[in-house]
């Protein structure tokens, strides 16, 4: 039997830099990315796009199990891309309405248990880098290093407010900021598979550190473990 390829997951609330943070990490070892918020993104765009009421757990759950969707890796400069239905839907899911909708069905046990799978493929050779909220509580909790990414829900809304407003969008911070404080009572109040820290994961907040250096800490811990021979930055 081959051994399981190496998982390190980052998990964290809305905001907390762990998409960035993962799909740096991933490039720098070289290993493969999982964007696991993406899936129940995706999950909510085509429910919309469909017509299905986001509380339909039934026929969600049936959505999930078939969702046309593939992840088509990042390559040189450009990111990862997301394909729905043969639809380029990268930029469209990031919206904060598609991310209500997303933690709205990611709420459904029913929908959680039909994705679980597909983000258990991900795992592959060399190694995976995972971001979500149970990556390493219940998708791997095997995971060779975790990681629990962290700020306050004022310092997340301020970097939202920026990132959106860099994409033209008009946005307004105060609102960002109760959408921000929502998505979290839903996502940790939920009855399965809430976002909290594994028992085993590392804690960084990042209020007061750059990208650079949330990485640099992340790379510290990494290079400390026998990961796939990385032996430092
Ligand atoms: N430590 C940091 N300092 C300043 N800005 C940051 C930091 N970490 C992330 N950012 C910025 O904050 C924004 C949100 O980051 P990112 O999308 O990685 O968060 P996330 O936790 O994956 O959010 P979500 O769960 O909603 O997808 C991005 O514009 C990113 O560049
Ligand atoms: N492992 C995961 C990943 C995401 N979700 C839900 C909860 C989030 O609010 C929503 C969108 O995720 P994001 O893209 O903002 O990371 O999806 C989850 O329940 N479990």
């Amino acid at each position: 039997m081959s051994a399981l390829s190496p998982v390190i997951t980052i998990d964290g609330p809305s905001g907390s830099g762990k998409g960035t943070l993962a799909g740096l990490l991933s490039r720098r070892l070289g290993w493969n990315f999982l964007d696991s918020g993406a899936l129940y993104r995706l999950l909510a765009f085509a429910a919309s796009n469909h017509g299905i009421d986001l509380t339909n757990e039934e026929v969600l759950k049936m959505l999930a199990a078939h969702l046309d969707a593939q992840f088509v890796p990042a390559e040189g400069n450009r990111p990862q891309r997301m394909i729905l239905e043969g639809e380029d839907v990268t930029e469209v899911i990031r919206s904060e309405l598609v991310g209500a909708g997303a933690s709205k069905v990611a709420a459904l046990p029913a929908v959680r248990d039909a994705l679980l799978q597909r983000q258990r493929a991900f795992r592959e050779a060399p190694g995976l880098v995972a971001d979500g909220r149970d990556m390493g509580t219940i998708v791997f909790p095997d995971a060779a290093l975790k990681f629990f990414l962290t700020a306050s829900a004022e310092e997340r809304a301020r970097r939202r407010f920026f990132q959106l407003k860099a994409q033209g969008l008009d946005v307004n911070l105060a609102s960002l900021l109760d959408e921000i404080r929502a998505r979290d009572a839903r996502d940790t109040q939920r009855a399965v598979a809430p976002l909290v820290p594994a028992e085993d994961a590392i804690q960084l907040d990042s209020t007061k550190l750059s990208i650079e250096q949330v990485l640099e800490r992340i790379l510290d811990e990494v290079a400390k473990r026998d990961l796939a021979g990385y032996q430092g930055r």
